[in-house]
């Protein structure tokens, strides 16, 4: 088996549901990546001991996603010198926002890439294109996803200007 190039932490495995989501756009890329459950809070031996061996242990990118007060993200950023995605997730008492601001909120000189709430793909897609600088089959896939995904918005576009958007909106 190869080497993860990516690593996808979380805070908890309540957060699963959302970072399966960068799995799988990290599945659809062909990207090795890993994934576990760290928490800064938590475990913080664990979050120390993770940050601190992760670019020794070959891996590229990290997605961290945490929800309310989201300081995994950040913390593993200070400690290692990979680039690291912030996934803000949704909580139920302030809907994510209390996530968002823990995680793009970063002092200079620690940044953290933050994606938007709940927004996994995102960072899994934000990982495949670093990925994807130094590995030409990736930065390809990258390039006809892209492709695929404008010929079916313009799809739509004409789809909608064919048809009227009274009829097409059921209006
Ligand atoms: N924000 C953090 C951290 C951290 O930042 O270290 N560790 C856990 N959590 C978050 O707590 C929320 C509730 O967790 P539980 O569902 O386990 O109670 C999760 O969204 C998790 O990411």
């Amino acid at each position: 088996m190869k080497k993860p190039l990516v690593g996808i932490i979380m805070g908890s495995d309540s957060d699963l549901p959302v970072m399966k989501e960068a799995a799988e756009v990290l599945e659809y890329f062909e990207i090795e990546y890993e994934m576990t459950i760290v928490s800064a809070h938590r475990t913080p031996e664990r979050m120390f001991d993770y940050a601190r061996s992760c670019a020794d242990r070959g891996l590229e990118v990290i997605i961290a996603g945490a929800g309310g007060a989201a300081h995994l993200p950040g913390m593993v950023a200070s400690i290692t010198c990979l680039p690291v995605i912030g996934v803000p997730v949704k909580t139920s008492a302030l809907q994510g926002l209390d996530s968002l601001l823990s995680i793009v909120q970063m002092p200079a000189g620690v940044p953290v890439a933050t994606v938007a709430i709940n927004n996994a793909k995102n960072a899994g897609l934000l990982a495949a294109e670093i990925i994807g600088i130094k590995i030409p089959e990736v930065r390809n896939k990258i390039k006809e996803y892209k492709e695929k995904m404008r010929r079916e918005v313009e799809e739509k576009a004409r789809n909608l200007e064919e048809k009227g958007y009274r009829e097409y909106l059921n209006v």
